[in-house]
This record gives C-alpha cells, sequence and structure tokens, in this order.
C-alpha cells in the first residue's frame, strides 16, 4: 500500500484571477455556492481533493487587493492568514493581463510574510485567452521576478492542465495521516453550504446584536427515501446569555432563521428540506475554534 499523504494548499492571486473556478475544477462542482458565499461572508473557504493516496485540501482566499477602508485590510489579513497556513501556495496569475501592478504587490508580500521553505507554484490561467508566444514570455518574466517551485500553464475554465496541477500538489503535500476520513468528504461541502446558509440568516437577522463567539455546525445529514432531506445543525454560543439573543421571545428569532435557511436550502437542493435547528452553549468554544479553524470546519466573519 501506497502511504497516504495530506496538506494544505491556498490559492492566491488578484481578484477574478479564477481561484474558485480551479478550486471548482479540483474538488468539484459542489463547493461553487461555498465560494460564492465568499463575497458575503468574507470567510476562509476549503475545499478537500482526493489524488490517489493524497488528500488535499484547499484554503480559498478572499481576493488580495491593495487595502484602503479598514474592511478591505481585515480581508487582506485573512486571505495572508490562509496562504501563511498553508504547506504549498499556488499563485493565479491572468495570463492576458500578465504581471500588473496587483501581482508585483503579491510577490512582494510573498517574499514579506510567507513563512521561509513554504514553495510557491505558478499557474498561468485562462491561457485560452492568448497565443503560445505570449505565455513564454510571461512565464519567462514571472520566473524572473519570484522564485516559483514550478510552473503550470491552465485554463481553469476549460480544464487544460489542471490534472497536472493536482497531481504535482498530491506529490507534494507531507506524507502523513489524512485529515478527514475519505466517507467525510463527498458530504463535508454540502454540511458546510448548509451551515454557512444558517450562519448567514443568523447575521442577517441579529445584525450587530449578533453574539461574535457563534458557530453552525451541520450534525446530521439524512437523504430520505422520499427525496427530501432532514438536516440538523447545531448553533453553539459561548454564554448562556447568547442563547437568549439567538432564541428570541419565544424562540421567534431562530424559527424565522431557521425558515430562511430551510427555503434557501430547498432551493439550492431543488428538493424539500427539513431543517432542525438546536442552540447550544459552549463555553470552551473559543479554544475549540482554533481546532475547528485549522480543519477549515469554521465560518466566523474574518473581522
Ligand atoms: N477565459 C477564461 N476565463 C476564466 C478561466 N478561469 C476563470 N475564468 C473566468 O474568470 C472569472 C473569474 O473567475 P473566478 O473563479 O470567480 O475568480 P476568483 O479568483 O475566484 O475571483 P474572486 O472571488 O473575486 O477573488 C469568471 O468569469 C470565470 O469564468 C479560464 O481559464 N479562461
Amino acid at each position: 500500500m501506497t502511504e497516504t499523504r495530506a496538506g494544505f494548499v491556498a490559492l492566491i492571486g488578484e481578484p477574478n484571477a479564477g481561484k474558485s473556478t480551479l478550486l471548482n475544477r479540483m474538488v468539484g462542482a459542489k463547493v461553487s455556492i461555498v465560494t460564492h458565499k465568499v463575497q458575503t461572508t468574507r470567510a476562509r473557504i476549503r475545499g478537500i481533493a482526493m489524488e490517489g493516496q493524497a488528500q488535499i485540501v484547499f484554503v480559498d482566499t478572499p481576493g488580495l487587493f491593495r487595502p484602503r477602508r479598514r474592511l478591505d485590510r481585515a480581508m487582506v489579513a485573512a486571505a495572508w492568514g490562509g496562504a501563511a497556513d498553508a504547506d504549498i501556495v499556488v499563485l493565479l496569475v491572468e495570463a492576458h493581463r500578465g504581471l500588473t501592478e496587483g501581482v508585483r504587490s503579491i510577490l512582494d508580500t510573498l517574499k514579506d510574510r510567507l513563512p521561509k521553505g513554504t514553495r510557491v507554484a505558478l499557474a498561468i490561467n485562462k491561457i485560452d485567452r492568448v497565443k503560445a508566444e505570449t505565455l513564454l514570455a510571461l512565464s519567462q518574466e514571472l520566473n524572473a521576478a519570484y522564485e516559483f517551485a514550478k510552473t503550470f500553464m491552465i485554463s481553469a475554465e476549460k480544464g487544460y492542465g489542471v490534472q497536472d496541477l493536482k497531481e504535482w500538489l498530491a506529490a507534494e503535500v507531507p506524507a502523513g495521516p489524512w485529515f478527514y476520513p475519505e466517507d467525510q468528504i463527498a458530504d463535508l461541502p454540502m454540511r458546510m453550504i448548509a451551515a454557512e446558509v444558517t450562519r448567514e440568516k443568523l447575521t442577517l437577522r441579529l445584525h450587530e446584536e449578533l453574539p461574535y463567539q457563534l458557530t453552525v455546525e451541520t450534525e446530521r445529514w439524512e437523504d430520505r427515501k422520499d427525496g427530501s432531506a432532514r438536516i440538523d445543525q447545531i448553533v453553539y454560543v459561548a454564554r448562556e446569555g447568547h442563547k437568549g439573543i439567538v432564541l428570541g421571545n419565544r424562540g421567534e428569532t431562530i424559527k424565522a432563521v431557521g425558515k430562511a435557511a430551510r427555503e434557501e436550502l430547498t432551493e439550492f437542493l431543488g428538493r424539500p428540506v427539513h431543517l432542525f435547528l438546536t442552540v447550544k452553549v459552549r463555553p470552551n468554544w473559543l479554544e475549540e475554534s482554533e481546532r475547528y479553524n485549522e480543519m477549515g470546519l469554521d465560518f466566523r466573519d474574518g473581522d
């Protein structure tokens, strides 16, 4: 039996570089809604891909751009947080835009901030939009600006080169046990999506009242014979007092949140959903959250 491998890979690049498209190609279509949520929740999202005996856990970071407002700074910090935790970083550069000022500033930040020894692969994306000569020149220019571990020419949209990149990542992640058992991977994205939908509805409903130490986990997911899905989730809060806020007067807040989340999930899944929400106090939430954060199972806002 071959040895198992597992590691974290951060996809970085300017906004619109194609990170979500690439992630979806490597992980599967199911995460697309999660990455769409990045824009609204500013959460760090991960998807998981298996390649042979390797488990690749992707960190899809919010777009890296020059910080202007305070919020932007928080987003950029969150993006770099993801990159610094990773075993391997993949920088996506758009073939038709080339070495832009934005890419230059990312390269500078990589030199300054990335822990020594973290390998960075270059993926020149959207190669379907340019001629071969342009590509070679661009690859040389970029490799002169940074010492990349490897250069890939890909089209995330059309799928060119994506398998090569995935196989390389699989070989590069450290040897070691998988972070997730194989049978959990299949529905993990769906569980994450479902938890994120409820989290979003809570945010919309509670605004600034929202206890910031709050997390939603999908405990159980049952696909029923009649085609519907039963989803059980737990909303964890850190204090007894927070429980009252989330429940609301006579439970009206949690009921409204559950209804809104159920409607969105029903629409997304295209079949009836029975959603059951329970609010629980978990005082040691903070310590645990670090663990969950590491595993990519948590969706708190970045600021
Ligand atoms: N022609 C072409 N278009 C692509 C390719 N990959 C991605 N795109 C398009 O580029 C646009 C941006 O792609 P996304 O995957 O959303 O980019 P992103 O990096 O996740 O963007 P942010 O979430 O804003 O950071 C979309 O319209 C994609 O369809 C490609 O290989 N070729």
